[in-house]
């Protein structure tokens, strides 16, 4: 028999700290992934069971084909577990409505002009029509381009064009941000500058992120979490909590902390392990 006190914490009475727990925002359980069927099929996920709790900064790392799109395609709804569960919010994700996607290309539509490509996210969301501009020119300004919306898209650069792919992502207004290696195909600098933009829209409150890189040195810049998958089919190897400063912090700074480089070995050698 349990005692009245003990009912009492269960039920959270009289304690300041009772809030209700918050929803987890991504729910993985036991989830495999195959591509095709038969003695062709190529088992490319699993099982891997992950939960992620609202404000948390995922990256995915791991050797080349190891299935870290795979789980983030799982994640965004593009693909169905073929055994297991996936859910977002409680629910089956639906591509486009729980997160907003950035790929490694930015895939904006090139007959459109830069402002035009986050109105049609904004209008496919739903947004009044009177209201798209000024969301637009809020959205252009987060990732640091308040004057281009008039501009077609081949006159900007590459990482122009990423931005403006973050832009149209957080458009979905979803607190979940997918982005699969969205710096792998650009130079080192607008590389870097790309990570401060995420790493500066990711902390604001109640965004959640899942990252996919190669990158080890990016995975400890951006994560409050890094998860390391096992070579294919991918299982988490290595699931570590990142304690390091997320806000007021030169990144140069950052990096030059001991507890950054200890990540970093730690999530190499796994990457290493893992793929072994
Ligand atoms: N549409 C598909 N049809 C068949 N096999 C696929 C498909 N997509 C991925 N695969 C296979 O599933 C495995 C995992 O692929 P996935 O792209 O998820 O890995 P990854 O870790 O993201 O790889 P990379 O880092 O090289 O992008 C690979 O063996 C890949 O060839």
């Amino acid at each position: 028999m349990s005692s009245p006190s003990r009912e009492l914490r269960a039920a959270g009475a009289g304690s300041p700290a009772a809030q209700p727990a918050a929803e987890p925002v991504v729910e993985v359980q036991g989830v495999e992934h195959a591509y095709g069927h038969g003695r062709s099929a190529v088992v490319a996920v699993g099982p891997v069971d992950l939960t992620i709790e609202p404000g948390e900064f995922v990256v995915l790392v791991g050797a080349s084909g190891c299935g870290k799109s795979t789980l983030l395609r799982l994640v965004a709804g593009f693909e169905t577990p073929t055994s297991g569960a996936v859910r977002v919010g409680g629910r089956t994700p639906v591509p486009g409505r729980d997160a907003g996607l950035v790929f490694q290309q930015p895939r904006l539509f090139p007959w459109r002009t830069v402002g035009g490509n986050i109105e049609l996210a904004l209008r496919y969301k739903g947004l009044p029509r009177d209201q798209r501009v000024a969301r637009r020119d809020e959205l252009l300004t987060r990732v640091g381009l308040p004057d281009i919306a008039d501009r077609r898209v081949w006159e900007i650069s590459g990482g122009q064009q990423q931005r403006v792919a973050i832009a149209r992502a957080l458009a979905v207004d979803s607190p979940l941000l997918l982005l699969d290696e969205p710096f792998a195909a650009l130079d080192a600098l607008t590389r870097e500058r790309l990570q401060e933009d995420v790493r500066r829209v990711s902390a604001e409150p109640g965004r959640t992120s899942v990252f996919v890189t190669h990158s080890v040195d990016e995975a400890v810049f951006l994560g409050s979490r890094v998860v390391v998958l096992s070579k294919r089919p991918g299982r988490v190897a290595l699931d570590l909590e990142v304690d390091l400063p997320r806000a007021g912090v030169d990144p140069d700074d950052l990096r030059l902390l001991p507890e950054f480089a200890a990540a970093r070995t730690e999530i190499a050698h796994a990457v290493r392990s893992a793929a072994a």
